[in-house]
């Protein structure tokens, strides 16, 4: 392999640097066993000087002498851009895989960070690359491409951002300078929502019908992809009115039978709650929550979660700002305010009539991913009481939307830095008292003050659960840099962690047949200070490693991930 692809890279001057770096790593011997069976395709046009000398530092090579290599040479391959467009493979497994664990594990998440001489700002600005994990038979297949979004097309074509991304704003062209009229046409086109990227960077989820879609917080970013392949199919045609609306939760709750989302209102504040089928592309209205804050915009709401009989809808003091939707400038919280004066909320609908049964003002709370909720029934007469719901919370502290900055998270590694996150766990009185609580579920120094990134055992969702996998951490650090088992019953942590790692979401499947919650693998993908990357598969039960397999070349971060079963 290492002739095929320095025969590729070498074609000019950028691409010697890039062939030195891929061919450091290809002479691994891990991967000169599987050269014939490797296919590696790299883009000459798009990838840009930066992205290549990046790769250059990361292989510990000589580097030419310039202001940001000091900065580059820091900087982890958790945050470094993808190298090649596409690259699949089978990778060589250490240790033995479950004969029972056959499908796919897919990763989202963005992977390119620069489009011609432009770095982006934020970690969420990246272009989505999908990272696929073939389980056949105690061999791995795996892949990465980057997913062909409308916004990412266009940047590779005009080679700059052509699309608002979560931090950035294309400039106005140069016609526009001179034009009055040109800030009511952006206006225009961010309300209409053409100005907004369909960019599908943060989740991807099997349908029950198994269509595979990745996602965004725009409507127009719901993307068809080949879970095999990893070809782009196209968009997913909402067959609704919906759509008007623009956005909608980044994280969609799927069972085989049906979808769950929330719709943000931006103009009158609330949010719709809708269902979909499986098998249908039409999203039915089941009820719609007022906000009760009397700020502008509705609270910020990436995810929600739903028990067996209720949707809980958020509604954080990290709101929606007209005015910061409009700067084409970055503020310190994007295109949010915090108003915790306003008062934060947690509504309840009824899933089968879209009442609302419960609305209870909360302490003030950061949440980006609720982790389950579930109803509890304290007079033991069958009729809920009271309902649970747990999340990854960051004591209503915002500083971690700048912390995710990729100047800071490059710069950073090795500073214990990271503000602290916790579980918060609600309890949702349902007979009509105006407060809920906000308590720690399990005290946070025993997973290092980190949690987010989330995953359950899927059979345990809206239902009384006892495990959580996340993202935690070895103190110091700058970001979770450890996997987490949580017990939330016995209040006990098991942390697996190596030096220098940055691991992306722990991800559970469980054993076909299994009677015990934990009993299954936890995936996750690994991205090291060296430069490389690894899959890594942990016992869902000892949290002890079972198995790892090394990639031919380091993997940025990833965001969320989804279990494709072999049928
Ligand atoms: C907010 C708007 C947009 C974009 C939203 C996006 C891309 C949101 C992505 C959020 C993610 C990936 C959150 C993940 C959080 C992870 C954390 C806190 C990890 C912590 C580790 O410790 C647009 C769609 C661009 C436009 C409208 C507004
Ligand atoms: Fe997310």
């Amino acid at each position: 392999m290492a002739s095929l692809i320095t025969a590729k890279a070498i074609m000019s001057h950028h691409h010697v640097l890039s062939s030195t770096r891929i061919t450091t790593l290809c002479s691994d011997k891990a991967i000169d066993n599987q050269q014939r069976k490797t296919k590696l395709q790299i883009s000459h046009r798009f990838f840009s000087r930066r992205t290549i000398s990046a790769a250059v530092i990361n292989s510990a090579s000589p580097v030419p002498k310039k202001e940001t290599v000091e900065d580059e040479r820091r900087c982890h391959v958790a945050w470094t851009s993808v190298q090649q467009e596409k690259w699949e493979g089978e990778l060589t497994v250490q240790g033995k895989i479950p004969t029972w664990l056959n499908g796919t594990y897919l990763r989202n998440g963005p992977g390119l960070w620069n489009i011609g001489d432009h770095d982006f700002r934020h970690l969420f600005d990246g272009y989505s690359t999908l990272v696929k994990l073939e389980f056949d038979d105690g061999r791995i297949f795996s892949g990465h491409r980057l997913l062909e979004s409308n916004a990412y097309k266009a940047a590779k074509k005009h080679k700059k951002l052509c699309y608002r991304e979560f931090s950035e704003t294309p400039k106005p062209s140069r016609s526009n300078f001179k034009n009055p009229f040109s800030g009511v046409g952006e206006i225009v086109k961010l309300f209409s929502g053409e100005s907004l990227t369909d960019n599908a960077n943060t989740g991807v989820i099997r349908l029950g019908d198994g269509r595979v879609m990745c996602l965004t917080e725009t409507q127009k970013g719901s993307i068809l992809v080949d879970h095999d392949t990893l070809d782009t199919i196209g968009k997913f045609k909402y067959d609704d009115g919906l759509c008007d609306h623009m956005i909608h939760s980044a994280h969609p709750i799927v069972t085989e039978t049906e979808m769950w989302t929330l719709i943000p209102d931006l103009v009158k504040p609330g949010y719709r709650v809708v269902r979909m089928e499986a098998g249908s592309n039409k999203r039915e209205v089941v009820g719609r929550v007022k906000c009760r804050s009397g700020s502008w915009g509705p609270g910020w709401v990436h995810s929600f979660a739903v028990t067996e009989n209720y949707v809980l809808i958020p509604e954080m003091p990290l709101r929606y700002s007209v005015r910061n939707l409009l700067r084409a400038e970055p503020t310190p919280l994007y295109k949010f305010e915090w108003c915790p004066n306003d008062g934060a909320f947690v509504h309840v609908m009824s899933k089968l009539t879209g009442e609302i049964v419960a609305s209870v003002e909360v302490p003030a709370y950061l949440t980006f991913h609720f982790i389950n909720a579930y109803e509890e029934d304290e007079n033991g007469d069958g009729k809920a009481t009271v309902i649970i719901a747990d999340c990854c919370e960051h004591n209503a502290d915002t500083r971690i939307l700048d912390m995710l900055r990729l100047h800071t998270l490059r710069s950073s590694h090795g500073d214990d830095v990271l503000p602290d996150a916790r579980i918060g766990r609600f309890r949702i009185p349902l007979d009509g008292s105006k407060y809920g609580k906000l308590e720690t579920a399990v005290e946070a120094e025993k997973h290092g003050r980190a949690m987010d990134m989330c995953s359950i055992n899927p059979l345990y969702l809206g239902l009384k659960y006892r495990y959580v996998y996340a993202c935690g951490a070895k103190r110091p650090c700058n970001f979770p840099n450890a996997l987490t088992k949580v017990d939330i019953v016995e209040k006990e942590v098991k942390i697996w962690h190596e030096h220098g790692i940055i691991p992306s979401e722990p991800f559970f499947v469980p054993r076909p047949g299994a009677t015990h919650e934990d009993d299954g693998v936890v995936i996750s993908i690994v991205s090291e200070e060296n430069g490389g990357s690894y899959a890594i598969l942990l016992d869902g039960s000892s949290f002890e490693e079972i198995a790892r397999a090394k990639f031919p070349y380091g993997l940025p971060y990833g965001l969320h991930g989804c279990w494709i079963p072999k049928h």
